[in-house]
């Protein structure tokens, strides 16, 4: 959906004004780290994704391109689960540095993707964008909610639990973790939308369900269309006011048979011209301002053909959340031009 209105064509113009000459940049931030769940190989995501082409591709789409590499983190030898929560101290810790690097990306102006990686790393990412951004609003596309409290959680990962440390509703149903008393909830339930569930925990539905919270299942998909399915996102979050866009997309959010190097997939997924659709409209927008792409798992996949297509579907996801289109060589023969570049100004 277009964003229209007199105050954002001012705004619009000012922007393209102050910066006619200088090509928006974006930023690839690697974060090689798997302690959120319990399959090793996720570590492998950013890798992947870079040998699938990623800079290459982002490169041909007129961005400068600043690939600042992998974040290192730290090994802990002492780590024991608190109440059944797996690995707290490194998945805070990995948190933690990435949520500084995240915001200072932000800060210093650029468009930040975030290669995963498990999707425990969304509390820093989603967190280091809100420091710059805290009017953000956030797109999770995903099998699942991961919203699980430590209560909730069925298998004690972080990586189905990021949601529940974001939200400012669900504060007094976290405990204190080891690890996480940087962690403080930023993000109200309104500002969130899902895209693509089809495995909800019934905590996790509870959840959803008492705060009221947009989603739309496969089954909504089905139903009403993907293209349905972003305009009441976007009326959702962007009615009121324009502001940037986190998206947060786990590669497990299309179907296994396009996306099977991953660790917990789910039969009934997106095609892939739904999860083009999706980012290709989030581009739109002209207000993506991080996104993360994680659940790349390479050591799953069956053999190098499925490791491979899994990473190209990767390349394919950011490049279109980033503007590329595939209708014709020179762009697509229907899209409107997007405009880049406006949301570190909307972030102020
Ligand atoms: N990011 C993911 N792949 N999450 C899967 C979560 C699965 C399950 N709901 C759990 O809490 O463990």
């Amino acid at each position: 959906m277009a964003l229209r209105g007199p105050f954002l064509r001012l705004l619009r113009t000012q922007i393209r004004q102050s910066q006619q000459n200088r090509a928006q940049s974006v930023a690839v931030l690697g974060a090689p780290f798997s302690k959120g769940q319990k399959r090793g190989g996720v570590e492998h995501g950013p890798k992947v994704i870079r040998d699938a082409g990623l800079i290459e591709r982002l490169s041909g789409l007129d961005y400068s391109v600043h690939d600042f590499g992998d974040l290192s983190f730290q090994h802990l030898e002492q780590d024991e689960p608190y109440m059944d929560v797996k690995s707290p101290r490194s998945v805070g810790a990995a948190n933690k540095k990435l949520s500084s690097a995240v915001s200072r990306a932000v800060g210093a102006g650029h468009t930040l993707v975030m290669l995963g990686g498990d999707h425990s790393l969304a509390i820093g990412s989603v967190s280091g964008h809100a420091q710059q951004c805290p009017d953000l609003c956030v797109i999770w596309v995903d099998a699942h909610a991961d919203i699980n409290t430590p209560m909730t959680s069925p298998s004690g990962n972080l990586h189905g639990q990021p949601v529940a440390f974001m939200l400012k509703e669900l504060q007094d149903k976290m405990p204190e973790i080891p690890g996480f008393s940087w962690a403080k909830p930023f993000l109200s339930s309104r500002d969130l939308v899902y895209i693509g569930l089809r495995d909800v925990d019934p905590g996790e539905h509870q959840i959803l369900k008492n705060l009221g919270i947009q989603y739309f299942t496969m089954r909504d998909i089905d139903r009403l269309g993907i293209q349905r399915v972003m305009e009441v996102t976007f009326d959702h979050l962007l009615a009121r006011k324009q502001r940037p866009i986190h998206l947060s997309f786990d590669i497990d959010a299309f179907d296994p048979s396009l996306a099977p190097a991953t660790g917990t997939p789910v039969n009934g997924g997106l095609t892939y011209r739904e999860g083009i659709y999706l980012t290709e409209e989030i581009h739109n927008t002209g207000l993506l301002s991080v996104m993360d792409l994680v659940e790349v798992n390479p050591i799953l996949g069956a053999n190098q053909e499925a490791v491979e297509a899994t990473a190209s579907l990767a390349v394919d996801v950011v490049a279109s959340s980033l503007g590329q289109t595939r209708e014709g060589s020179h762009g697509s023969i229907d899209a409107i031009p997007a405009e880049k570049s406006d949301t570190e100004q909307l972030c102020l």
